[in-house]
């Protein structure tokens, strides 16, 4: 301790990161504290600091320890690691002892943790945050266990300190957390809607029949509760250590919900998703990581459309403006670059998911559109003047031909990649990894990649496009009625990210979409009953939500507007459905279509490459068709 000043070592070696790039809204949302994360290169957990630990869980997967100078710092080993049950953890202290900085605390198992949980990022927090007047993170990239000072704390003032206790305490004086627990479960839809509960060193985890009743804004605001969330069909709600052991206890007592171990809560929620929904959630996981680029990239590629291509009248603008053409060719190239290169997004996106190194994603995905492979765009025309570059292995022809924008096979490529990469880990030791694991998971990857996985999911990508573009040229009506009328259910249930992976491969084999324009229309619909129940609407609080979620649909997130209003009535959803469907009948019909993903509400037909009158019309519709059914049924049951 220097001028008041604590210094908190790091417990483990590895590579630094921030609390935001842990993939845990607990963490990332600093919901338990601040602090740093490590991404530990071996499994030896060490005292940060002098002081005595006041926390290790039965499944040993965390450690807190309070210092000698009365910092508290919680290690939490790994990400969902209370699931392992203490399996490839081994404690060298129990609770109560003091131990020195640089004492052994745990050890496990990184390659075990890292296959079974759902991730080995340790962040290192401040528990007590709230009596350190100041915190100074570390600037190295790399930790060096018991060397590396990762945090420096400052004690507060002793009149603030006192201030903020006094604030804080009144839960601690009551009886044992009680009323807090039966407000958590009231919050929560009442003990009938909890099927199990169980908790952790931060958290109560639930499983929960309907999490569309759960409170959260009355949760959020009770004090003892730090944040809550939902993810991988738990719900839980984030306490704190030391504390949520005994709100569990006091729910245990005060209701009829009975014990549970972390098997149970699992099991409940794992119950709930089937391999169709467990395939939908893998690309969802995928595809929403990368989709901010993806949009943006959309954006931008709209505004040159309508520089570039005449959309308003004979001439395109840069026709009559050539001095903007530079501008224009400059945009095109910031712009479509995202989606030259999408398999390396998808790459970095997919491997990571799979449970691989996410830069080796990257590079599998760079490979795959190499300058020197035949771009996949000139493959048609390289097929019909047979002149399609290739390899030749040992007597085996294999073509040389690169995937940009294509979807399929850098999925594919990167869960190969990243089971050889998990593979080899398990079984090849420590010190040689760096030299053998990416270098033969690469060159195994990028030769299945070319030979088999590349040219197989070309094929089947461009059957499942061929497919569908034949439906909706056949049944040009019925898809787009269908289309329409079911997306805004689809968004409803998260299935519709899978579609991004449809459009994106629509606009790779086929240079556009004529999906992504009635999902635009289906936002907007949305977005237009949200504004009718605003105008109708009495409650100030009912016209603010509309207003603003109504805003949030016509510019691509619908999620406010039909949780928060048009589905909590109904109508209003069911008009935003009526209209879209109508809509996606007509621009199908019309062939109107998007050469990009751009955002999905009302600048969307900068990205219309194909029938822009069409779309506006098919605005119209979507506007005026959700707003007058809405406005007409909500004038007469708000009034009532
Ligand atoms: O698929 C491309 C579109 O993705 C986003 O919109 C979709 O996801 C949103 C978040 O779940 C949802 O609110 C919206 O209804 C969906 O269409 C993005 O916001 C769009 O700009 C993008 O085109």
């Amino acid at each position: 301790m220097v001028n008041g000043q604590e210094k908190i070592l790091a417990p483990l070696s590895g590579t630094i990161k921030s609390l935001e790039d842990v993939p845990d809204p607990t963490f990332s949302q600093k919901m338990m504290g601040d602090g740093l994360a490590i991404d530990p290169t071996d499994g030896k957990v060490i005292a940060p600091l002098d002081g005595e630990i006041v926390q290790i869980f039965p499944t040993k997967h965390a450690v807190g320890i309070l210092s000698d100078e009365g910092t508290e710092v919680l290690i939490h080993i790994g990400l969902d690691t209370v699931n392992l049950d203490g399996e490839g953890f081994e404690a060298h202290v129990k609770q109560g002892d003091k131990v020195k900085a640089g004492d052994p605390l745990v050890t496990f198992d990184v390659e075990f943790v890292r296959k079974k949980a759902a991730g080995v990022i340790t962040p290192v927090i401040i528990t007590n945050g709230e009596q350190v007047g100041f915190l100074e993170k570390t600037n190295e990239a790399i930790a060096v266990a018991g060397d590396t000072v990762l945090l420096t704390t400052e004690k507060q003032s002793e009149s603030e300190s006192v201030k903020q206790k006094k604030s804080g305490a009144s839960a601690t004086s009551e009886a044992p957390y009680s009323r807090e627990a039966n407000d958590i479960v009231h919050a929560l839809g009442g003990e009938e809607n909890i099927n199990v509960a169980t908790h952790c060193v931060t958290r109560l985890r639930f499983a929960l029949d309907d999490e569309d009743k759960v409170n959260k804004e009355s949760l959020e605001n009770m004090d003892i509760v730090k944040g809550s969330f939902s993810a991988n069909g738990q719900f839980q709600v984030v306490i704190g250590q030391g504390t949520v052991d005994k709100v569990y206890a006091a729910m245990v007592d005060e209701t009829n919900i009975g014990e549970a171990s972390k098997e149970d809560v699992k099991a409940a929620t794992g119950k709930k998703k089937n391999p169709l929904q467990r395939g939908i959630k893998v690309l969802a996981d995928i595809f929403i990581p990368i989709l901010p680029a993806i949009v943006t990239a959309g954006l931008l590629m709209g505004i040159n459309n309508i520089l570039v291509n005449p959309v308003f009248s004979e001439q395109s603008i840069i026709d009559m403006y050539p001095q903007w053409a530079g501008v224009a060719n400059m945009i095109i190239i910031i712009a479509n670059t995202a989606f030259t290169f999408l398999p390396a997004l998808i790459g970095w996106s997919a491997v990571k998911r799979f449970g691989g190194n996410e830069l080796l994603g990257v590079v599998i995905g760079l490979i795959m559109v190499h300058p020197d492979l035949l771009n996949a765009w000139s493959y048609g025309d390289a097929v019909k003047s047979d002149d399609i570059p290739t390899w030749n292995l040992f007597g085996l022809e294999v073509e040389k031909i690169g995937y940009q924008g294509q979807v399929l096979p850098v999925l594919f490529a990167s869960w190969v990649l990243a089971k050889i990469e998990i593979f080899m880990k398990k079984r090849v030791m420590d010190s040689l990894q760096l030299l053998i694991v990416a270098p033969v998971a690469l060159l195994i990857t990028g030769f299945l990649t070319f030979i088999i996985i590349g040219p197989i999911t070309f094929a089947i990508g461009n059957w499942i496009t061929d497919g569908l573009v034949a439906i909706f040229d056949q049944f040009a009506l019925l898809g787009g009625l269908v289309y329409g009328a079911l997306y805004a259910p689809m968004v409803i249930t998260g299935m519709h990210h899978t579609f991004l992976a449809v459009d994106l491969q629509l606009i790779g084999s086929t240079g556009s979409t004529f999906l992504w324009p009635i999902l635009a229309l289906s936002n907007i619909a949305q977005g237009a009953a949200a504004f009718a129940m605003m105008l109708v609407a009495r409650g100030e609080k009912l016209k603010g939500l509309a207003g603003t979620s109504g805003l949030s649909a016509w510019l691509g997130i619908t999620e406010p507007a039909m949780f928060g209003v048009n589905l909590q009535y109904k109508y209003p959803f069911v008009a935003a459905i009526i209209g879209s469907s109508i809509a996606g009948a007509f621009i199908t019909m019309q062939h109107v279509t998007a050469a990009s993903i751009g955002i999905g509400g009302v600048p969307g037909f900068l990205s219309i490459e194909n029938g822009m009158v069409s779309f506006f019309i098919g605005m119209g519709i979507v506007i005026v068709i959700p707003f007058i059914i809405t406005f007409i049924i909500a004038k007469r049951k708000l009034s009532q």
